[in-house]
């Protein structure tokens, strides 16, 4: 059985002020969700005020990327090891923003996704097509083609570790979501993609989100469909009462 798994992605917002005051807020209407796996991704500026706060809790962590080098010359980059030294758990990698903004590629997906895994920390690692590559019909060889280059070189045991966010970019902070029926069969897709690279067993494990627009309105459908196994979601985690709402489908 596959734990969902409901991570917050903040994208560039709150300060580490903002960033406490939500969290004790959280933690003050947070009863314990045994089903499900909590996780608030807020900007590196906040993970430490976040880490302290959280401690104790089973709120998990996240980080929104990192570089694939251990240190060097690498100015305003955020190494592996400093994440899990401040108690990182999760690091979203190849979000869409990185992949259209900050030149992000498969490639450097790859490596991130495995430099992450060595320091124990887990990969969120996200795919989705772009609103033309839907209309011309090449939304699963898209997917495919992230999948098989962002978990290559990595053994079936590392990729069972990996949650794998399917995020259509036309669905995201535009308030078009994806229908469920949509999101379920391109993440069924992706499992048999992952289940060709790693076998059945490995396919069965790993946990795939959705992530597009998700509202407390909508996230029941989802979590309803049997492909889906959580949802990482931007605009609605920044309130609390909007992300409890989501987090407790
Ligand atoms: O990482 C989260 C996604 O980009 C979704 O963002 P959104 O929920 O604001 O559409």
């Amino acid at each position: 059985m596959r734990k969902p798994i409901i991570a917050g992605n903040w994208k560039m917002h709150k300060t580490s002020s903002e960033t406490k005051e939500f969290i004790l807020e959280l933690l003050n209407n947070f009863s314990e969700l045994e089903n499900v796996e909590v996780v608030i991704c807020p900007p590196f500026t906040s993970l430490e005020t976040a880490a302290n706060l959280l401690k104790g809790s089973n709120i998990k962590l996240g980080a929104q990327n990192v570089h694939y080098e251990k240190s060097g010359a690498f100015t305003g980059e955020v190494a592996p090891d400093m994440l899990k030294d401040l108690g990182v758990d999760y690091c979203i990698i190849g979000h869409s923003e990185r992949r259209q903004y900050f030149g992000e590629t498969d490639e450097t997906v790859n490596k991130k996704v495995k430099a992450v895994l060595e320091v124990g920390i887990i990969p969120i690692m996200c795919v989705g097509e772009t609103l033309s590559e839907r209309e011309n019909g090449e939304t699963e060889s898209v997917c495919k083609t992230q999948v098989t280059e962002g978990l290559k070189g990595l053994t079936a045991e590392e990729i069972k570790k990996v949650v794998i966010a399917y995020e259509p970019v036309w669905a995201i902070g535009t308030g078009k979501s994806a229908t469920k029926e949509d999101a379920d069969e391109t993440i069924g897709y992706i499992r048999k993609v992952v289940e060709e690279i790693a076998g059945k067993e490995v396919a069965d494990a790993i946990r795939i989100q959705y992530g597009g627009s998700v509202k407390p309105e909508n996230i029941t459908s989802y979590m309803e469909m049997p492909q889906i196994d959580g949802a990482l979601v931007g605009g609605a985690s920044l309130q609390v009462k909007s992300f409890l709402e989501i987090a407790k489908f």
